[in-house]
């Protein structure tokens, strides 16, 4: 038999055989077997179930091979971790002495002002019921009295001992009751002396006074007595006093409870458990959890059990927020809210009571769900907010703007497709304005965005290049700095282009495709060069807000939505396995929505409000700072639109219908519309003859102009085919030129 030592090897032999020797194991050496006859062997041929082998005395040299019995857990401890290791996960273990809202002061300021509310509304609430309170204390005064009255009796008559008495009296026990009797007569007397001195003295005391002591004494006394009888005559069931605030459903969260939370969702097994590397603590408005999941089982599986964890610790799903730990997958950081944190209002943007603001730095915009601010920033980036209607996109997009406004130096674009009067101050600074769809005073909103994105457009191919012409010293790497944003003589502010309800624009049936590209060009080439991109929509899906574009966002808000698709289609691919679901969020949080690609981490927010006069008072102020810094510019500043501004699709047709023309047929409309401005109109020249006409009668029908079916003479032979007759068109450019005047 030869012996093998095994380092660290599981004290289990190959059947199962435990091993009492723990330093070293033995492996059994399979008991020769002897031939039991039957066919000769050939030579060195085994019979079955019998064999013989010599196990080596020694391992080979280098290792490699690998025999029977070999242990397959590692050895341990053969590379002890380095001090450096230690140190980090000890850095990591270790809690803060004091927690986060001691010693940070936004936090610190939040609970002092939260707890001066409280306090200040709580003391308000009783002091307003003060004659309420006196009434019933008043009423339940005589209660109390005879209350008093009754245990003071029971006292003197030494009653509490009276159950003994009778028990001695049941039991026949005449020498015990005779004990208790002799005691009780005692006690009794006693007591009786002290009632009826206390009594008189108290009397006295009262006597005396009702003579000597002055009225406000009196009164304090009496209010003192009448006071503690109705207390203590207030019925257990009918508190005296009412409740300052409704009682939340606040839970000491265990780590049975949690267990079980864990258990139900399927994230463990009654016998794996779950280990808690940190003990359950108190946490601003409900408590922090830690958790770590068997091995195998994921954050990502967690988040999927969201609704599942929130039933098992018996709270609304909306008060449970899981967070990733970087340092283990299977680690849940879990924060479970006292009450639905995200129906509380954080209240008006601090931006009223700003007087400017630098864009190039993050601006306040929100609080997350524990309370702590969020503050963004639009630089280098474009922003896709989605949401059901009324849930508070434009608001929250609004706050964005009117952060920008307050910036002297950011120039900014402001388009509504509904035409709502949510934006219609942002007249007072904008440098290009447009609202809806259709043509107002003369001016075509659609014309004017399509021109705005091509001005901008070439404005930003402009600035890469001047850009890369900039001395090292004044452009140290090739791109926008705020020195240069802010210097007038490069003409490159950082610049704020909206789009609300942009979708309107997207599915305009003339220029829809060109305002698609240009913003596709801009939100993906021109946050480099400082111009940003916000785009607002309620319908992010791929008819109304092509996938091409919404891809070009680096940052999305998602309000609530209908649907957890929704939600992936505003925040991106992959979303919801990361958590981020905004369908699950109420229609009660209003301006509450997930923001991803922002900041480091997605997470909630809770936007500020900003109501339609706070945005005026903001935007009042906002036009002084550009007026005064020379910077009010454009649509804002009153200049008169340019004339391809005003140009409208009847003012591109009368260009290309020739002065002896008196009827054209649509096919050779869009022809040479294309050759025209083919920027605009080059997509209609690939059309079929039908989809031609078809166009210009959409494009001419708002304003009042029928294409009907036009005969010509070509070659001896009568065609007919669907055009216009140009007197028609002339008296619309009459009739929209003389309300283009009159306003
Ligand atoms: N941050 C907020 N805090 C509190 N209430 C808000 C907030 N944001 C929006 N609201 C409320 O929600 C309402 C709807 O907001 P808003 O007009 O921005 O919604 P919307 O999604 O743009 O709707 P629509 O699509 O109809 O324009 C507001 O009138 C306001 O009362």
């Amino acid at each position: 038999m030869s012996e093998i030592h095994v380092i660290d090897q599981p004290d289990r032999d190959p059947d199962g055989i435990e091993n009492t020797d723990g330093s070293a194991s033995v492996l059994p050496f399979p008991p020769r077997k002897t031939s039991g006859g039957g066919e000769p062997l050939a030579p060195g041929e085994a019979a079955p179930g019998e064999w013989e082998a010599e196990l080596p005395d020694d391992r080979p040299d280098d290792g490699s091979e690998t025999n029977e019995g070999d242990p397959v857990d590692p050895p341990r401890h053969i590379y002890p971790p380095s001090i450096a290791e230690v140190i980090e996960a000890k850095d990591k273990a270790r809690r803060p002495v004091l927690p986060d809202w001691l010693t940070n002061a936004k936090q610190r300021a939040a609970v002092v002002r939260w707890a001066m509310h409280h306090y200040r509304t709580t003391t308000l609430y009783h002091l307003v019921r003060t004659p309420v309170y006196s009434a019933k204390l008043l009423a339940y005064a005589p209660r109390g009295g005879w209350r008093w009255f009754a245990a003071a009796g029971r006292w003197v008559s030494d009653a509490e001992g009276l159950p003994v008495r009778l028990k001695a009296v049941a039991d026949e026990d005449a020498g015990e009751y005779l004990r208790l009797s002799r005691q009780r007569d005692a006690r009794v007397k006693l007591r009786g002396i002290i009632a009826a001195l206390a009594s008189f003295m108290g009397l006295g005391a009262a006597l005396a006074m009702w003579v000597l002591a002055p009225s406000w004494l009196l009164a304090v006394a009496t209010l003192a007595v009448t006071g503690a009888l109705g207390w203590t005559g207030t019925p257990a069931d009918r508190p005296l006093i009412d409740m300052a605030r409704v009682k939340f459903r606040h839970r000491k969260l265990t780590s049975d409870i949690v267990s079980r939370a864990f258990l139900a969702a399927g994230l463990t097994k009654a016998d794996q458990g779950i280990a808690f590397p940190q003990p359950i603590r108190q946490d601003g408005d409900g408590w922090r959890v830690v958790v770590d999941l068997p091995y195998g089982k994921t954050f990502a599986e967690a988040v999927k059990k969201r609704d599942a964890l929130a039933s098992g610790i018996d709270v609304a799903e909306t008060q449970v927020f899981l967070d990733k730990d970087e340092t283990s997958s299977r680690r849940v950081s879990m924060w479970v809210a006292n009450r639905d944190p995200l129906a509380v209002k954080v209240g008006k943007t601090p931006l009223l009571g700003a007087t400017r603001v630098n864009f190039w730095k993050p601006f306040p915009w929100g609080r997350d769900e524990r309370g702590n601010e969020v503050a963004i920033s639009m630089l280098w980036l474009s922003l896709l907010v989605g949401a059901v209607p009324r849930q508070g996109k434009t608001f929250s997009a609004r706050t964005i703007a009117l952060a920008a406004a307050l910036d002297p130096y950011v120039r900014l674009y402001v388009f509504d497709g509904k035409a709502s009067a949510d934006w219609r101050n942002f007249a007072k600074v904008a440098h290009r304005i447009g609202f809806g769809t259709v043509t107002q005073n003369g001016l075509d909103p659609v014309m004017h965005l399509v021109n705005s994105l091509q001005e901008l457009k070439a404005d930003v191919e402009d600035r890469y290049h001047r850009l890369s012409q900039l001395p090292v010293h004044i452009c140290p790497e090739g791109k926008l700095t705020e020195d240069i944003a802010r210097d007038k003589r490069y003409n490159m502010p950082l610049v704020l282009f909206v789009v609300d309800e942009v979708q309107e624009y997207l599915m305009h049936p003339v220029h829809g495709k060109t305002i698609l590209e240009l913003l596709v060009f801009l939100a993906r080439v021109a946050p480099a060069v400082g111009v940003s991109v916000m785009t607002a929509t309620q319908k992010p899906d791929d008819t109304a807000c092509p996938s091409v574009l919404r891809d070009q966002h680096q940052a999305r808000f998602a309000l609530r939505v209908g649907a957890y698709q929704v939600s992936e289609t505003i925040l991106g691919a992959g979303s919801y396995g990361e958590g981020l679901d905004a369908s699950r969020l109420l229609k009660s949080h209003k301006g509450v929505g997930l923001l991803k690609g922002m900041t480091d981490d997605a997470g909630i927010v809770r936007t500020y409000l900003a109501d339609g006069r706070d945005a005026e008072t903001i935007l009042i102020r906002a036009q002084a700072l550009r007026e005064d810094g020379g910077t009010l510019s454009g649509d804002a500043a009153g200049e008169v639109p340019t004339d391809a501004a005003l140009a409208t699709v009847l003012d591109d047709i009368a260009a290309v219908i020739g002065r002896g023309e008196a009827k054209l047929w649509s096919e050779t409309i869009v022809d040479r519309l294309a050759e025209h401005r083919p920027e605009v109109y080059g997509e209609w020249s690939a059309l079929e003859g039908r989809a031609k006409a078809d166009q210009v009668a959409a494009v001419l029908k708002p304003h009042g102009i029928s294409t009907g079916q036009i005969a010509r003479r070509i070659d001896g032979k009568q065609v007919n085919k669907r055009g216009i007759l140009r007197a028609d068109l002339l008296a619309a450019i009459t009739e929209r030129d003389k309300k283009r005047s009159a306003s």
